[in-house]
């Protein structure tokens, strides 16, 4: 594209040099630039942009875009776009480089603290029921209807984000469903992505390390609605909303009739309301009413939190067109969540259960969850993530020790913390004496599991599908999944177990 072309886009760019160079590709990332690449300088949390202009400019940048010069002053050789907003135009950019690609797919987004890999999976399934092909991208991995990768951050930067909905509508994929993160928002990675549905599931304490106050992190989810409101970018995009939620509710009020609206779950105001919900170790079952009709879903997912995201699922899906019927059938074989309540075997009566529970509310739920299973006794492994919301720690212990009957604190991607100082913030919270404190992750499961009876289940929580654990001086491979499934098949014989 021509240059002028796209800085068509910005508001009051001011621009020294040509603006009929060629652009062929845009980047924030002075070690992707190659000739022809526009270099978007972004002044990000640990690093400044503009320093690495001289380096894009070697390697044969277009343009540069920032938002004051640098300390080598403007480049002379090469056009240069000055902008109060660089974020903003890296989004634009990626855009219309890759030719709008979310304007031609029905694209649903979900933000909010937890439930929206698993939002975005039941939906993807249920797109690809009726429409074939699909696209999905979050936490857990990427599809772009013909190829599944593992993905590197649950919402891509705008760069790789456009190229990806290219890719999905390129290989005939009618729609797409995606996880919308609050760093997402919060640095402009899904500005100008045109979105048909956007939910919200939820909001509790996460990410303060980032957000500083839940109020703050509650306002970074619900500009993105904001957004969609204010410029719906040609779209009518429908906000779907857990009413159950105190956050969710703010939400509604905040948007007034902004947006048209469907809210979910289990109270009597809500347009897709659950009712009667049941469930077993195989499945559970709840009564649907939304648009004046009732209907019956059965799902083989577990958890009452997991009919907020089947809810969110089938309100999504019905905005976008997708019959109730065919819907909620689909629902019926809704796919395994990889690392998301994953049964990973039972033996001499024990259960083993993996969960990616890594907030205060989530182990909550996934602990009630379990005992609503009516185990013996309910044991949870779990830690927290170093250089992540430290705030959390304690209120993770306390909900662990609260609703289990014996936990284990270990390590979860200690990062550049010191893994045994996690393990003490975390215990701060924690009452009662029916824990311990194993560093060692693998280890930590194999004390669990083998220091389980018959009737008891173990849960893993925390690291879910992830197939890593970090550590300041290295990244181990490290499976949960798989520690589960080892620790189970070494099970010591009955008479012999520790206790
Ligand atoms: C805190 C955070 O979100 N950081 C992200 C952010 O980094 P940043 O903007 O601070 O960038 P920076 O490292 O300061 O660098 C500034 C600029 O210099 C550029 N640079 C840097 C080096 C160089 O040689 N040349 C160069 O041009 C960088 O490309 C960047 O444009 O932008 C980078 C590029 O897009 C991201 O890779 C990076 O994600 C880091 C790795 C990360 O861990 N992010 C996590 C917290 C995250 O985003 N998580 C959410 C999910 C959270 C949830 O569960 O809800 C996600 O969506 O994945
Ligand atoms: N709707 C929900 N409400 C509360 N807790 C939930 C909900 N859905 C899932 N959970 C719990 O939260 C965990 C994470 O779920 P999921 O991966 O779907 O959320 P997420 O929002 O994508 O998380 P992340 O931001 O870390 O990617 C699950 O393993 C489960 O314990
Ligand atoms: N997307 C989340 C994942 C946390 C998962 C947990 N295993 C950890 O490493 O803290 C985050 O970056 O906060
Ligand atoms: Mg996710």
């Amino acid at each position: 594209m021509i240059l002028r072309d796209l800085i068509a886009s910005l508001e009051r760019p001011l621009s020294t040099g040509s603006l009929d160079v060629e652009v062929l590709a845009v980047t924030a990332d002075s070690r992707l630039v190659e000739p022809g690449t526009a270099f978007v300088a972004v002044r990000g949390g640990s690093r400044d942009g503009r320093q690495f202009i001289p380096v894009a400019l070697e390697k044969g940048a277009a343009v540069i875009i920032a938002d004051s010069a640098a300390d080598s002053g403007f480049p002379e050789n090469v056009p240069y776009i000055h902008v109060s907003d660089t974020r903003h135009a890296l989004a634009a950019f990626a855009s219309l480089l890759a030719g709008e690609p979310s304007k031609k797919l029905k694209l649903a987004g979900v933000t909010g603290t937890n439930g929206k890999t698993t939002t975005a999976f039941l939906l993807h399934h249920l797109m690809k029921r009726v429409w074939h092909r699909a696209g999905l991208l979050g936490t857990v991995l990427v599809d772009d209807g013909e190829e599944v990768k593992t993905a590197t951050h649950t919402t891509p930067g705008p760069v790789e984000l456009n190229a990806l909905l290219a890719r999905m509508s390129d290989h005939g994929c009618r729609g797409a469903a995606m996880e919308v993160s609050s760093h997402g928002i919060d640095q402009k990675r899904v500005e100008g992505i045109a979105f048909d549905a956007a939910i919200f599931t939820n909001l509790t304490q996460d990410h303060l390390d980032y957000h500083g106050t839940i109020d703050a992190y509650a306002q970074t989810k619900f500009s993105w609605f904001e957004a969609l409101a204010a410029n719906p970018l040609g779209k009518k995009p429908v906000a779907v909303v857990n009413f159950d939620d105190g956050y969710g509710e703010k939400l509604v009020v905040q948007l007034g009739d902004r947006l048209p609206l469907i809210r979910y779950g289990f109270n009597v105001h809500c347009d897709f309301r659950a009712n009667n919900f049941k469930q077993s170790a195989r499945g559970m079952e709840f009564e649907l009413t939304a648009k004046g009709k009732s209907y019956l879903v059965r799902s083989p997912l577990i958890g009452r939190f997991n009919v907020y995201n089947s809810l969110a699922a089938l309100a999504a899906a019905s905005s976008m067109k997708i019959p109730m019927r065919e819907a909620v059938a689909a629902l019926a074989e809704s796919p395994q969540v990889p690392g998301r309540m994953e049964h990973c075997g039972t033996k001499d009566g024990v259960s083993v259960f993996v969960d990616y529970a890594h907030t205060p509310d989530a182990i909550e739920n996934a602990c009630r969850t379990l005992k609503e299973l009516n185990p013996n006794r309910l044991i949870t492994v779990f830690g927290c993530g170093g250089d992540r919301d430290r705030k959390k720690r304690p209120l993770m212990g306390k909900a662990a020790a609260e609703y289990s009957d014996a936990c284990i604190v270990t390590s979860d991607n200690p990062r550049s913390e010191d893994p045994e100082s996690i393990l003490k913030e975390i215990e701060s919270g924690m009452t009662g004496s029916r824990y311990k404190l194993v560093v060692d992750r693998a280890e930590a499961i194999r004390i669990a599991i083998h220091a389980a009876a018959k009737g008891d289940i173990v849960l893993i929580a925390g690291k879910g599908h992830e197939p890593y654990q970090q550590f300041a001086d290295r990244t181990i491979d490290f499976d949960d999944r798989k520690e589960a499934r080892r620790a189970l098949a070494e099970r010591p014989e009955e008479p012999n177990r520790k206790r």
